[in-house]
């Protein structure tokens, strides 16, 4: 019998449990449950952290008391969420919709060696791309693989968008302070100042360019290959000599008679949005930054999926942390959800995590189809601080609440010459702040003055992480990634599938083609099913007598 998920309607035990849930968020409401007075209680910190290696979650500032946690854990063990994340790690199909298997995990190590799935043994084909990535790694940095000018390669341009870009961005940023190889630059969006923008911070006798995409047919990735191959003809450089593509087996793109540099496989059970632990970050982060950091950072995303593999529920940090979401989501209505990293190379891990948790989580039905009682998934954005304590923080502490993700680097990247202002290093003033915020938003401060008095009572949690280091990355990373899957299982949702994307490009597609019947012929008028976008459409081309 198929586990049930908190979301599915008709299930009497998800019903009750529904009901205990809403009458334990219901306490909260009284002031004797402010988190001025939770934080008071004995043994709140004690109880309301979890660690591991160098990974540290306190989460005393949210708004939940033991028994909202013990309803909480039910949910988990209705839906079996974790027995289904042990089932994902050994290649079970946690993918029905599309009748796949999820094994990001296995990119990293982790699961059974070997890993039998679909009478292949998926580590060893990863371990095959893992070899091919050294090699070809190692041969561009010696200089024996050149342009096609003749010259070393300086560095890479990736052409690629959603999972097959954000998180190897994320990444990349990340451990930029390590001592860098070659530059890393990105070209996703297929609006034309973003190839611009690109083309003048490189020199084209010495860019590599790595084309990924899973499918090889989403329409921005092949237009700005088509673009980037057409610039770098009309500059007199060969772009197959300086390209190389990522992508699936057997999709349009793995063809052996395009002479490319080279070309890497991913896998059909790796999705998009999990995959910079594939060749989708090894090729890009090996040339960038070595393969040993590629190595040192999938050490840290196995060091934590180990921990979600192997904890009791009790002490599971990606599982309480998807509990706590769906408190915050469900039961106590927060309508959004921020990360907040006190790190300035970490702030490409807001954009990879609202990929990855809202394109997964984003769901209406249940895998089996079934319309689920409310739609899933929350809003996640979020900033660097201290800088979004100038941006949106004002609405933080005094307008709609939202649950925030304050992310802590016990040490810097950053090991040279540091200035005292006020008594404290430039780091240890960021520290200041990322506790004052947590503070500040749970305790708040009673004034006479309306304006100026702040009712507290705003959840946070504190996550640290020891330093920059890839290992630690590789931890941050693959929490997240937990947290979202864990989340996903117990709400009842497919956390692999992404159909929803789909309405959109087919609607591109109707438009393009009014464009193109419109290239070729200046006398057509445009015929969209929409008046509002032939209305458009003659804007964009410059028909003045344009009208809807
Ligand atoms: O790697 P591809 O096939 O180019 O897809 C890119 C991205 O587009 C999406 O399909 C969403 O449009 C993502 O799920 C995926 O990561």
């Amino acid at each position: 019998m198929t586990p049930a998920g908190l979301l599915y309607p008709d299930d009497p035990s998800i019903k009750a449990l529904h009901a205990k849930l809403t009458q334990a968020a219901q306490k909260f409401d009284a002031p004797d449950h402010h988190l001025r007075q939770l934080l008071g209680r004995p043994g709140r910190f004690s109880d309301f952290s979890l660690g591991m290696d160098g990974f540290f979650m306190d989460f005393s500032r949210q708004r939940l008391d033991e028994n909202a946690f013990a309803l909480l854990h039910e949910s988990q063990t209705l839906s079996k969420a974790l027995e289904k994340f042990s089932d994902m790690t050994q290649g079970k199909i946690v993918n029905p919709t599309e009748n796949r298997a999820a094994l990001h995990t296995a990119a990293r190590g982790t699961g059974p060696s070997p890993l039998i799935f679909k009478d292949m043994d998926v580590k060893a084909q990863i371990q095959q791309v893992n070899e091919k990535i050294e090699k070809f790694c190692a041969s561009v940095h010696d200089g024996k693989l050149c342009s096609a000018c003749g010259k070393p390669f300086t560095q890479a341009v990736v052409i690629g968008i959603g999972g097959s870009y954000l998180g190897c961005e994320f990444v990349y940023q990340a451990l930029a302070g390590a001592a860098g190889k070659m530059d890393l630059l990105f070209l996703p969006n297929v609006d034309i100042d973003n190839f611009a923008r690109v083309i003048e911070s490189i020199d084209k006798e010495t860019t590599l360019w790595i084309v990924i995409s899973k499918s090889y047919t989403t329409t921005e990735t092949m237009a700005n290959l088509n673009q980037v191959s057409t610039w770098l003809k009309a500059q007199g450089v060969s772009p197959l000599d300086h390209m190389v593509t990522i992508t699936a087996k057997g999709s349009p793109g793995d063809d052996p008679d395009t002479p490319l540099l080279a070309s890497f496989h991913m896998f059909d059970f790796i999705g998009g949005r999990y995959s910079v632990s594939s060749a989708v970050g090894g090729l890009p982060l090996s040339l960038a930054l070595g393969y040993d950091v590629f190595q040192r950072f999938l050490d840290g995303c196995r060091l934590m999926d180990t921990h979600v593999l192997e904890s009791p529920a009790e002490k599971n940090i990606a599982l309480t942390a998807a509990l706590i979401s769906i408190w915050n989501t469900l039961y106590m209505g927060y309508p959004a959800q921020a990360i907040i990293p006190y790190a300035s190379r970490l702030a490409r891990l807001s954009p990879h995590v609202q990929q990855l948790y809202m394109e997964s989580l984003g769901k209406s039905v249940s895998p089996e189809g079934a319309h689920l009682t409310q739609a899933a998934g929350t809003i996640i954005f979020g900033e660097p601080g201290t800088n979004a304590q100038h941006s949106f923080f004002q609405l933080a502490h005094q307008g709609n609440a939202f649950p925030i993700d304050f992310i802590g680097v016990k040490t810097p990247g950053y090991t040279g010459i540091q200035a005292m202002s006020k008594g404290v290093t430039n780091h240890q003033e960021l520290w200041a702040n990322l506790l004052a915020q947590a503070g500040a938003l749970a305790l708040g401060r009673n004034s006479d003055d309306p304006a100026r008095n702040f009712d507290g009572n705003r959840p946070s949690t504190i996550i640290t992480i020891d330093n920059l280091e890839p290992e630690s990355v590789g931890m941050l990373l693959s929490f997240y990634e937990a947290r979202t899957v864990l989340e996903g299982f117990i709400l009842g949702v497919n956390p692999f599938d992404q159909f929803g994307v789909e309405l959109g490009k087919v609607m591109a597609g109707d438009i393009r083609k009014e464009m193109a019947a419109r290239n070729l012929d200046p006398s057509y008028r445009f015929a969209c099913a929409s008046k509002t976008d032939n209305f458009y459409l003659d804007l964009l081309f410059g028909n003045s007598t344009a009208g809807v």
